[in-house]
């Protein structure tokens, strides 16, 4: 017999062919009405009843099929008129794979429903994809576990290193900060452990068993930065984000959510970041929604929020909400005492990720580094120590080294740094800090042919340094000085630390 011509009858043969098809190749199937009585089952289904409770044919059908099928979802499929095309029902006849579609009259509405037994005893049948959901679920689990992991804090109060009366003095006003609840501003030049102080406020506080969750904002573009905080509603972008996606004060309920360099924030996010912290609710991009967010906000900048303030940049309402308790970290310049104590710490940290010895400062070495004006705080003595350990044949390592390792580096000497215990150590004291022409003469030459790759990670390094140096630290200003995007330069700064 041919296909027939008319598509009515087509899909006649069609609906009819699926329905043999599925009559034979399922384990059963039944059929209930508009009140979700049980009006037909086929044969193969007749072979559960015994396991169900029934001896005959005639007590089943006829029934509420609620009443005769523990935890059937057929009276659902009626309620909403839509298919469950693929769900596992569990009841004491067994654990089977169903499906259920309505039935529809010609005018569309429901007049009963269509119950399919795709599979019977599906820990056999299905074994190979079941094995496969179990593996992929561990994988989940574990991924689940490890971002966890990350998200707690790195950092306690015993990991801010420093004895000094103003070191002491930051501690114990971030002690008492985490006894509380109030949001927490961080002021201070880059390097000087903000990030890992607001670690180390999560860790001693009572949300230290949920998440620590941070966000750079300056290293966020302007048009991301609303859905980096709030996260995405479903369906409201194409692309990666169809599904939806959490936003971080989302991810940090319940914990701490640290906004480092609050002070770049763009005023049209300023205004939202205000509600969200005044109300306690957001509403995720897309979404008409608002969802209820209990987190704790430590912010930090190295700008002058109250000048920014002055300037119009900076909402004054949001910047009495972030100052609540603000805690002032101050410059290693203002607590050199600290940096023996530092160069200890970081030297035994530098050696032991590298599986080499640690550096052994001479006292002129040690003190010649206690004189440094260090603009980039702690990041930047450890950028320097690791420069020493990479270029320092000998572990033992005197002033007139270190001064030519950070001239090599760039590094702003102090200029009267006395470098010398009483003996000659080759460095002209009298001698003008080195500029970055004379850095970079400084560099290997002659005898030790520099790699190329590391010649540029040299150069590269060196402009940044020049380029945040000459804007006093200011990140924007030096990425627009350097003609690079700030989240750029913030990932080269982000891959020279730890
Ligand atoms: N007092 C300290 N004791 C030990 N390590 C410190 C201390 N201060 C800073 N560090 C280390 O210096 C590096 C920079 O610190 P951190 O990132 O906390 O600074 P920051 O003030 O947040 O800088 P930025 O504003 O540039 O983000 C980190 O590796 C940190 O562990």
């Amino acid at each position: 017999m041919d296909l027939p011509s008319d598509a009515r009858s087509i899909l006649e043969l069609a609906a009819r062919s699926m329905f043999e098809l599925f009559a034979n190749a399922s384990q059963g199937m039944m059929l209930v009405d508009r009140q979700a009585r049980v009006v037909w089952i086929n044969d193969q289904y007749r072979r559960f009843l015994p396991a169900l409770g029934f001896e005959r044919e005639s007590d089943f059908v006829g029934q509420p099929v609620s009443a005769v099928v523990p935890n059937t979802q057929m009276h659902r499929v009626l309620e909403t008129g839509q298919p469950i095309l693929v769900d596992v029902l569990s009841n004491r006849a067994g654990t089977f794979v169903v499906s259920r579609i309505p039935l529809r009259d010609a005018d569309g509405v429901v007049i009963g429903a269509l119950g399919i037994v795709l599979f019977d005893h599906p820990e056999t049948t299905l074994q190979p994809l079941i094995a496969k959901f179990a593996r992929l679920q561990q994988d989940l689990d574990e991924a689940r576990r490890e971002l966890a992991r990350q998200r707690r804090s790195k950092y306690t109060f015993a990991s801010f290193v420093g004895r000094s009366p103003a070191a002491l003095e930051v501690k114990r006003q971030a002690r008492r900060a985490a006894q509380t609840s109030s949001p927490v501003l961080l002021l201070g030049e880059t390097g000087t452990g903000k990030e890992l102080l607001a670690h180390a406020i999560h860790a001693a506080s009572a949300r230290s068993g949920r998440a620590f969750v941070g966000v750079n904002i300056a290293a966020v573009p302007e048009t991301l930065l609303e859905a980096e905080f709030f996260g995405v509603a479903p369906g409201a972008y194409t692309g990666a984000d169809r599904k939806g996606r959490d936003g971080k004060f989302k991810l940090a309920d319940g914990g701490t959510l640290f906004l480092d360099e609050v002070g770049d924030t763009p005023l049209s996010v300023q205004a939202k970041l205000l509600r969200v912290l005044q109300e306690g609710e957001i509403e995720p991009l897309g979404s008409n929604r608002v969802v209820p967010i209990d987190v704790r906000v430590i912010a930090a900048t190295s700008r002058d929020l109250a000048q920014l303030v002055a300037q119009g940049r900076f909402r004054e309402d949001l910047y009495y909400r972030l100052n609540v308790l603000p805690i002032r970290v101050p410059p290693l310049r203002e607590r050199r005492a600290d940096i023996p104590l530092l160069v200890d710490m970081l030297c035994e940290d530098i050696a032991l990720r590298s599986g080499t010895e640690p550096l052994e400062l001479t006292p002129a070495a040690l003190a010649f580094l206690t004189q440094q004006p260090w603009r980039g705080n702690v990041r930047e003595l450890r950028n320097a120590l690791e420069q020493i350990a990479l270029r320092c044949d000998d572990p033992r390592v005197d002033a007139p080294q270190v001064a030519s390792v950070l001239a090599a580096a760039g590094a702003p000497l102090q200029e009267r740094a006395s470098l010398a215990d009483g003996h000659d150590t080759g460095y002209d004291m009298a001698a003008p800090a080195v500029s970055q022409t004379d850095a970079k003469s400084a560099a290997p030459q002659d005898d030790v042919f520099e790699p190329l790759p590391q010649r540029i990670a040299r150069v590269e390094r060196e402009a940044i340094e020049a380029a945040l140096q000459r804007c006093g630290g200011n990140r924007v200003a030096a990425a627009r000085l350097l003609g690079i995007s700030r989240a750029t330069l913030y990932a080269k700064l982000s891959a020279w630390r730890d």
